[in-house]
């Protein structure tokens, strides 16, 4: 039974899936300290947060059942990426559910800012009739967009209907892509000094962190208009005061905070020219249950070992690779662990070749079962697919991967090499139709083995008798054989037999066999 819990306010029916599955128990607990967290978190296996719970490097290391944990929403700044991935912790959100919820607030600040619309209520219910409220009409004027992805890009496309001229900047906005969204590419620089309003929709990134600063202010068109439902601190707060003061700015509207709460003297609140939310922009009914529906899924997915998509902390891959892919999940995990107990000296580099069929595909989420085969025998269950790669690069051990359309005799294969302080090995696997996974070659031997339960290694001179004299000692020591297979290159040179065995084998009989004329090594393979 797995179990999950939710730590922030997160849609009933957006987690009615998880807390309807039998294989699941859904505890919600919010308002929780870290030392709460800490002193809880070891019986979960998954945990759903939205902004309110900072998942601290503590409470990773605390979580040692800590599967995955769920963003319900698009940022994670709340939890701590790196901690995640060295602890082989999943971090997924929920990229898209929000998007026109928070490009409808974005709309509705700019709207509100442009005729004061808060002031104005404000004085209203307060009594007075006040009718000085002067606004601006958003309709000919120019709207500055920094950030042109999903929700910049929606901003963008309501703006245009209400008759604006959008400029769009974003690294990735191609010029073609601007004309075909009738906006206009532009650097910064010319957004900041042309734009009447500016709206910001990046992530905060070193980059971006005050990417709106004095310099600027300093810049901009009098009487401008700026809007923050991005991130806090994407717009530096100090500055935006003191343009504002010098009458640079004519307004602002902010729902992100660079500290949230904001202190209760914080210069934004109760000034005239600007207008808050309390990080409003994604709380609308359709927007949170579209994100807990889509983290729940995803949480599900991860829990049962199935594929799954938006991990913020692995590359991306397309759902139909990954449906592709998962096959061969298991066979390469085990091709990994072969080579890693065959040759146990520290491992310096690790080749993988792949072949066929899997030269197709974009193949990173299997080389990360590989390493995780490879690295099993020194990290046990530490290792997992989100941090095998980093583990890797953290121990000096170089990655090389290749691959070719050649069949080599097989529909597919994977091939690996461990580089070693003793010399290679080379192990390789194929997926056969209606046979399942099989390895067909160790080093230089053709084989065709099924790769499970336990497994000797033998090598030993090609010469007659040999197979007599295992059969004989592991019979005499109760080892049951289920299966032989021997390999070699040139008659009475070097062969390799390898045995499928019903139960693990002493550490004794291993010792006897190596003892028998003609053989040289013996070693148990033990395969999940
Ligand atoms: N206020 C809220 O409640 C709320 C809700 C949802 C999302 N958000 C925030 O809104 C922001 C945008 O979300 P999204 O879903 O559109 O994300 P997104 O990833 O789709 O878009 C972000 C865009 O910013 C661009 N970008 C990165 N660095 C940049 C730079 N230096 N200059 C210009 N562009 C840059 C990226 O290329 C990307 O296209 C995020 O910060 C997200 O956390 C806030
Ligand atoms: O959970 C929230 O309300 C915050 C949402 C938003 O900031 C996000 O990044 O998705």
């Amino acid at each position: 039974m797995f179990k999950v819990l939710v730590s922030d306010p997160i849609s009933d029916l957006g987690i009615q899936q998880l807390v309807d599955a039998e294989d699941v128990t859904v505890d919600r607990v919010t308002g929780l300290s870290e030392a709460e967290l800490i002193a809880i978190i070891p019986q979960y296996d998954a945990l759903l947060v939205r902004s309110q719970t900072k998942v601290t490097p503590a409470i990773m290391k605390a979580g040692e059942r800590l599967k995955v944990i769920g963003r319900a929403g698009v940022g994670v700044d709340n939890i701590d990426l790196e901690a995640a991935t060295q602890s082989g912790i999943i971090v997924i959100n929920a990229p898209d559910g929000n998007t026109i919820t928070t490009c409808e607030h974005a709309f509705a600040m700019m709207m509100a800012l442009a005729r004061h619309i808060p002031q104005a209520y404000a004085k209203t219910i307060s009594g007075q009739w006040d009718r000085k409220f002067l606004g601006v009409e958003l309709r000919n004027k120019k709207l500055g967009v920094l950030g042109m992805g999903r929700i910049g890009s929606e901003v963008a496309k309501r703006a245009k209907a209400f008759g604006m001229d959008i400029l769009g900047y974003d690294p990735f906005l191609t010029e073609e892509r601007a004309e075909k969204m009738g906006v206009q590419l532009a650097t910064v620089d010319y957004i900041v000094r042309h734009a009447d309003f500016i709206t910001v929709h990046t992530p905060l990134t070193p980059e971006t962190k005050h990417m709106i600063a004095s310099p600027q202010f300093e810049v901009m068109k009098k009487g401008m208009r700026i809007i923050n439902c991005a991130r806090g601190g994407i717009i530096d707060e100090k500055a935006l005061i003191e343009a504002i003061d010098q009458g640079i700015v004519a307004g602002a509207a902010f729902d992100v905070f660079e500290q949230e709460p904001p202190q209760p003297d914080h210069p934004f609140l109760n000034h005239p020219n600007i207008i808050v939310t309390p990080h409003l922009g994604a709380s609308t009914v359709e927007a949170q249950e579209n994100v807990a529906i889509d983290v729940s899924e995803q949480v599900l997915h991860i829990l049962r070992d199935e594929p799954f998509k938006n991990a913020v902390n692995m590359p991306p891959v397309a759902a139909g690779v990954m449906s592709k892919l998962q096959p061969y999940f298991g066979l390469g995990e085990k091709i990994g662990s072969i080579a890693a107990q065959i040759n146990q000296a520290a491992i310096k580099g690790i080749q993988i070749d792949y072949a066929g069929d899997l030269s197709e595909v974009d193949t990173q989420p299997l080389t990360r079962y590989i390493l995780k085969g490879v690295l099993a025998r020194h990290f046990g269950s530490d290792v997992n697919i989100v941090n095998s790669m980093h583990l890797a690069k953290t121990r000096d051990v170089h990655v090389a991967v290749s691959s070719a359309p050649a069949r080599k005799g097989f529909m597919n294969l994977i091939t690996i090499t461990l580089q070693t302080s003793s010399g290679d090995t080379l192990i390789a696997g194929t997926l056969l139709n209606g046979y399942g996974e099989r390895i067909v070659q160790i080093n230089k031997f053709p084989v065709d083995i099924a790769p499970e339960g336990h497994l000797i290694v033998i090598s030993h001179t090609d010469k007659p008798g040999i197979i007599g004299n295992v059969g004989t000692l592991l019979g005499r020591n109760d080892v049951n054989i289920a299966s032989m297979q021997v390999g070699r290159q040139v008659v009475g040179g070097e062969a390799i037999m390898v045995l499928t065995v019903d139960k693990a084998v002493p550490e004794y009989v291993l010792e006897e066999l190596t003892q028998l004329p003609e053989l040289k090594t013996a070693q148990e393979i033990t395969l999940a």
